[in-house]
């Protein structure tokens, strides 16, 4: 039965909406792997959060089995990979699995930057690529732009490419010959001491972690001991077995296969994507290559939106780690605040979808404060701090020199729209414009070198608004720099107000420091004495506002509100949101904190 010869490892490389799901969709059917009737529920994620979004953030693995013109019956194993840059680093592992890829393009949109980059990561891999340009039943598929972009991107020709639609299932057929024509049988000896890749686990309420795994070298049988190579722990196999995609138990894996080992682990922690799976008791002494340990790039504080939900609040986070190594949390008290935690993500999608799952799975209604860059400080005495949290950055004197973190930015756009591309990236977003090259006829990829603080937020909007939709980017974070920063704390009634501060560029100091307190004058209510805000920068109060005093005391009117109504609970933690917070005897409605977010999305 197991012949590796007869297997081929495989990921899909599309943009978002290119056609990947309605293709896979589509070898299925050819295939046969699962009844038509159930096919779409089943391939598709079971996470709603992604379907409703129509994003992909990971489908589970399929294996097909596929009856080539030679006779054979091949197993391809297709194994997904995320869409979105938050997620890279498993994108790097999933094509680290694989000995090809589909290079997926929608002929009516083009090449996309994040694709670009992708393939590039692929052919890192030396991965066998097979470029396919898809939706070629479109009215306005531009099939041969599409081919001239790949050729002078990728370098591929015309020949290279396979014309295909997922719809009408054109050139479907094509695709699975060229996978196994071109794409290379996978090696490894399955005699060999056993040497596997984690490329994803999941978490299961009954089942403990389940582990997507590649076997390079070995077999694993349940019964067997296997060890993580960069903790040492071990664990004995209780199951093992491959993806239909529902999960099918199996004798073995070995050399060359896809499938799943669940071994009694009960953190995904302890699956770390990326990572070894060896022998216990007959170890490899190298792992395979590639492994890094995923670092959250962006913190927000996270607070309960009624204080007693607290506790809730980190059985909740603690629920969700168990699922989502990339997590991390701590806990931490502002005065403005309450009892709250630090939580650090990914990126701004990765906090979207842990916001969205603590409100669906878990009822919990959260107030999210502005999120911010992890900065380097290097303090007077030499020590290096990492700040993940603006309050806690040092003052002014303290420290000789901060570091932010820096991207290499890829923009993909007509050219057309280059001039105001380069304009609005160099002299709004603090990059640096590198180079450009062409991209078949009308199309240019652009190169900048840019802070991560700068991109993360509101930046692909505003890209989208300059280009008319056409734009694409990507980037990948190249690591720390030295950069003019400074915290602005901002007072209110001459107190602190911890959870307002932000740090930003000294070029934009100004400019963002009178937003944030005008802002904050048009949210904080009246009160019976004139109240002053103020942002404080390096020793010197950089902007003010002031709030006059109230004649009359309305504010009961304001603020009274029918809050004795019974809500569901969801509805009353909402409510719980706008309660408002004192600060010494100054009141601030929470919509004033979210406000600063905003404006941070909008400015920093
Ligand atoms: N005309 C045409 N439409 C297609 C084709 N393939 C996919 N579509 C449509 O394009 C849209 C996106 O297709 P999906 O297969 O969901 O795209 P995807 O790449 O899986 O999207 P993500 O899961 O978000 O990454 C859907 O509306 C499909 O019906 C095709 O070959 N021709």
């Amino acid at each position: 039965m197991y012949n590796k010869e007869l297997i081929r490892n495989i990921s899909i490389i599309a943009h978002i909406d290119h056609g990947k799901t309605t293709l896979v969709d589509r070898i299925l059917e050819i295939t046969s792997a699962i009844e038509q009737r159930k096919m779409h529920e089943q391939y598709l994620d079971t996470m709603d959060i992604e379907r409703e979004r129509g994003i992909t953030i990971k489908a589970t693995p399929v294996k097909v089995m596929y009856t080539a013109d030679d006779g054979k019956t091949y197993e391809i194993n297709i194994i997904d990979t995320p869409g979105h840059v938050d997620f890279s680093y498993e994108v790097s592992r999933s094509l680290a699995a694989c000995e090809g890829a589909i290079l997926l393009v929608d002929a009516s949109q083009g090449v996309e930057a994040q694709t670009f980059a992708n393939t590039y990561l692929a052919l890192e891999n030396d991965l066998e690529i097979i470029p396919v340009i898809n939706k070629i039943d479109l009215p306005n598929a531009n099939i041969q732009e599409t081919i001239s972009e790949l050729e002078d991107l990728i370098g591929f020709t015309e020949e290279d490419c396979i014309k295909a639609s997922g719809k009408t299932g054109e050139g479907v057929k094509e695709i699975l010959k060229a996978i196994v024509d071109k794409i290379p049988a996978p090696s490894g000896d399955s005699g060999a001491p056993l040497k596997a890749l984690i490329f994803d686990a999941e978490y299961d309420k009954y089942r403990g972690v389940i582990v997507h795994a590649r076997i390079f070298e070995g077999t694993v049988r349940p019964g067997d001991k296997i060890m993580m190579f960069s903790s040492g722990e071990t664990f004995e196999v209780t199951e093992v077995g491959i993806f239909t995609p529902e999960l099918i138990p199996a004798d073995s894996l070995s050399a060359g296969e896809v499938g799943y080992i669940i071994a009694g682990i009960k953190e995904v922690s302890s699956a770390r994507i990326g990572d070894t799976i060896t022998s216990a008791d007959n170890p490899i002494s190298e792992p395979l290559p590639g492994f890094r340990e995923v670092k959250p790039m962006v913190y927000a504080g996270m607070f309960p939106g009624l204080p007693e939900y607290y506790g809730e609040l980190r059985k909740a986070l603690e629920k969700l780690k168990l699922n989502d190594p990339a997590l991390v949390f701590e806990p931490e008290n502002s005065p403005a605040l309450g009892f709250g935690f630090r939580v650090g993500f990914l990126g701004l999608l990765h906090m979207d979808v842990v916001r969205e799952r603590l409100e669906r799975e878990f009822e919990i209604a959260v107030i999210l404060t502005a999120p911010n860059v992890v900065y380097r400080v290097k303090m007077k005495n030499g020590e290096i701090v990492e700040i993940t949290n603006p309050a806690k950055f040092p003052n002014d004197g303290e420290f000789e020199e901060v570091e932010e973190p820096y991207v290499e930015l890829s923009i993909i756009t007509p050219s057309e729209y280059m001039g105001n591309i380069i304009g609005f990236v160099t002299s709004e977003k603090r990059g640096e414009f590198k180079e450009v090259e062409n991209a078949g006829k009308n199309r240019v990829v652009l190169k900048f070198i840019a802070p991560l603080s700068e991109i993360m937020f509101d930046f692909f909007d505003k890209l989208k608004a300059i280009s008319r939709g056409f734009a694409s980017m990507d980037y990948e974070i190249i690591g720390y720099r030295p950069s003019d920063l400074v915290k602005v704390t901002i007072l209110v009634n001459k107190e602190v107000v911890d959870a307002l501060s932000f740090i930003v560029h000294k070029d934009k100091e100004y400019a963002v420091a009178k937003k944030v307190v005008e802002k904050l004058k048009d949210l904080i209510p009246q009160h019976q004495f004139q109240i002053p805000i103020q942002a404080k920068s390096r020793g010197r109060i950089i902007a003010r506002t002031d709030i006059k005093a109230l004649r009359k005391d309305v504010l009961a009117k304001c603020y009274g509100g029918d809050i004795t109504r019974k809500m569901k609970l969801l509805e009353k933690q909402r409510e719980g949101k706008k309660r408002l917070r004192e600060i010494g005897r100054v009141t601030i409605p929470q919509t004033a904190f979210l406000a600063l977010l905003k404006i941070g999305e909008e400015d920093k």
